[in-house]
């Protein structure tokens, strides 16, 4: 992941210091490499005579993951052009078409591109509005002298604002910087720009100075979530409730849904480059690692990438348990022979873990398959809490701590790696994935209905209840909080992908009727299959995941 930050200031100088503590967080996120940029210029206000100095300064720090070089950043526009993009974000497609090469450079060229026809924010918008992928930017745009700001559409990238008390200052950043607190996440329902010439004075009255572009140039119809597509609303089914959907049709579903979830990864997986200053220490190649609870989603997804990632590069898959004092002292109380591992083979998903690995394993032979196992000892997550906190802010509910401090230690991606055997060992040497992509598989519950609450909306009001659940979670999945996630995991230099979070995928899975994806009308369907999430279990099934097909969810609700 990329680290970007910018200040617009009315007083300051040019290029204030971005502080010890600010400027080592962004670089953790892009080790890579560390460019600034700044600009000063008069802002005049229309009808005004007097004129303001503005001073504008873009930090980028850059985890390079795209095409053959390290693309530096701030990337500058053509010569005459002072405009300027910080991009934290993988274009994956421009109107639907892939990227190939360095995605910030495509942008960047698209940009200055020119556009007799089209006013320059037309211009603008339409090209930011054709991304898929996730994304959070600053681009300053010397031709129009407006900033330009945002998160993508599902919100998968961090970019938090700070306004200073005095009106001197707006910054912009990936994480909160100096001063630590007063920082808000910029919402992903749009794009924000700021028009420069407004400036004048101080920049108290902010609010005014900002505009807000929906993501759509239209007024979005009835059905449209998170505006990438249109839910169906179907709540009908025209065999009646009690009919299984014929097998032919099942079948072609699946075909789609496998062939949706290849195109998804085959972006996030296939020509991730090597890092540019190759591990020294790493012996073996392994470019992405999948954040692996051994549940179906994240199984689902080790699958299919095996079938993508050359047999030459390893994959990883990485599983988190965490000592739990009271857990612990239970534990200790059972006779001696029940304790013949460790307190940590207990875990619930380490047990999943390590099925669903030997099953990954024996379906794809030829693989080089790790299971990492990550054990944090309870004083190691207190001594990590400060940092986490500071990273995740502004969240700061317990809740908030407590899902990101897995995923911090999850994207550190140090345990015991387990190759050959899928049974515990006692005193295996640590180890840390040379990975930088980290797959993960949210948003399979709220597309395909895998939550406990999806079945209770069945059973509460039928295929309408379930219909407006499924669209509540689909349409949520932009505030669910992956802002924070982006940053507890940046921290260690990974990037995180969510292949189910495709554009394209959202929009397939949404446009498919309810019975389709989760029938919970049939509690017995012929394959012995549950219905939470049927459509993707039919998928792992047919993959020669029996196992994973059959595990069930523990999870209560979200
Ligand atoms: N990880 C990032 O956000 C980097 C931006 C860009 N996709 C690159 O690889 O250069």
């Amino acid at each position: 992941m990329c680290g970007i930050h910018a200040v617009i200031s009315v007083n300051g100088t040019a290029s204030p210091d971005l502080g010890g503590a600010l400027k080592q967080s962004l670089q953790n996120r892009g080790p890579d490499h560390l460019g600034q940029a700044c600009r000063t210029l008069q802002a005049t206000a229309a009808g005004n005579t007097e004129s303001q100095a503005l001073h504008l300064t873009f930090t980028s720090t850059v985890l390079a993951l795209r095409g053959d070089h390290i693309a530096q950043q701030p990337l500058l526009g053509p010569s005459a052009d002072g405009s300027v993009l910080c991009w934290n974000g993988e274009a994956w497609r421009f109107d639907g078409q892939p990227v190939s090469g360095n995605d910030g450079e495509a942008l960047c060229s698209r940009l200055s591109q020119p556009h007799p026809d089209t006013p320059r924010q037309d211009h603008v918008l339409g090209i930011f509005r054709s991304i898929q992928g996730p994304f959070a930017v600053v681009y300053y745009d010397d031709i129009d002298r407006r900033v330009y700001y945002g998160r993508d559409r599902l919100g998968r990238r961090s970019l938090l604002v700070h306004r200073a008390d005095d009106g001197s200052a707006i910054s912009f950043s990936s994480v909160a910087g100096q001063p630590v607190t007063g920082w808000t996440e910029v919402p992903a329902d749009g794009l924000y720009s700021l028009n420069l010439d407004a400036c004048t004075g101080t920049l108290v009255d902010y609010t005014r100075l900002v505009e807000r572009h929906m993501w759509l140039d239209e007024e979005p119809e009835m059905n449209m979530v998170s505006n990438v597509g249109l839910f169906n609303a179907t709540a009908e089914k025209p065999d009646g409730n009690d009919c299984q959907l014929q097998a032919q049709e099942e079948g072609s579903i699946v075909d789609d849904l496998e062939s949706q979830l290849m195109s998804s990864l085959k972006l996030r997986v296939v020509d991730v480059p090597e890092p540019p200053r190759a591990h020294a220490a790493a012996d073996r190649d392994v470019r992405v690692a999948i954040l692996f609870s051994g549940g179906l989603d994240c199984t689902v997804l080790a699958r299919l990438a095996h079938e993508l990632v050359p047999t030459s590069q390893g994959l990883d898959l990485i599983n988190v348990a965490f000592e739990n004092p009271r857990l612990v002292a239970q534990y200790l109380k059972q006779p001696e022979e029940a304790r013949k591992m460790d307190f940590y083979e207990t875990c619930p998903d380490r047990i999943t873990a390590r099925k669903a690995f030997a099953e990954l394993k024996q379906s794809c032979p030829g693989r080089s398959w790790r299971l990492i196992t990550v054990n944090i000892p309870f004083e190691e997550t207190m001594a990590h809490k400060p940092t986490v906190v500071s990273l995740i802010h502004p969240h700061d509910t317990e809740m908030d701590l407590s899902i990101a401090i897995a995923l911090y230690f999850a994207a550190r991606g140090t345990g015991h790696a387990y190759t050959a055997s899928h049974v515990w060992q006692p005193s295996m040497p640590l180890t840390t994935t040379p990975a930088r992509v980290l797959l993960s598989g949210l948003g399979a519950d709220e597309l395909f209905g895998g939550y406990a609450r999806h079945d209770i909306a069945y059973k509460r009001a039928g295929y309408e209840g379930l219909v407006e659940e499924l669209r509540l979670d689909v349409g949520r999945i932009g505030q669910r909080n992956l802002g924070r996630d982006d940053r507890a995991m940046s921290h260690w230099g990974k990037e995180v992908r969510f292949p189910f979070l495709d554009e394209e995928l959202v929009r397939f899975a949404i446009g498919l009727p309810v019975w389709a994806k989760c029938d919970f009308g049939i509690a017995e369907h012929e394959t012995g299959i549950e219905p939470a999430k049927r459509i993707l279990r039919l998928l792992a099934d047919r993959k020669g995941l029996p196992i994973a097909a059959r595990e069930k969810k523990r999870a209560v609700s979200s």
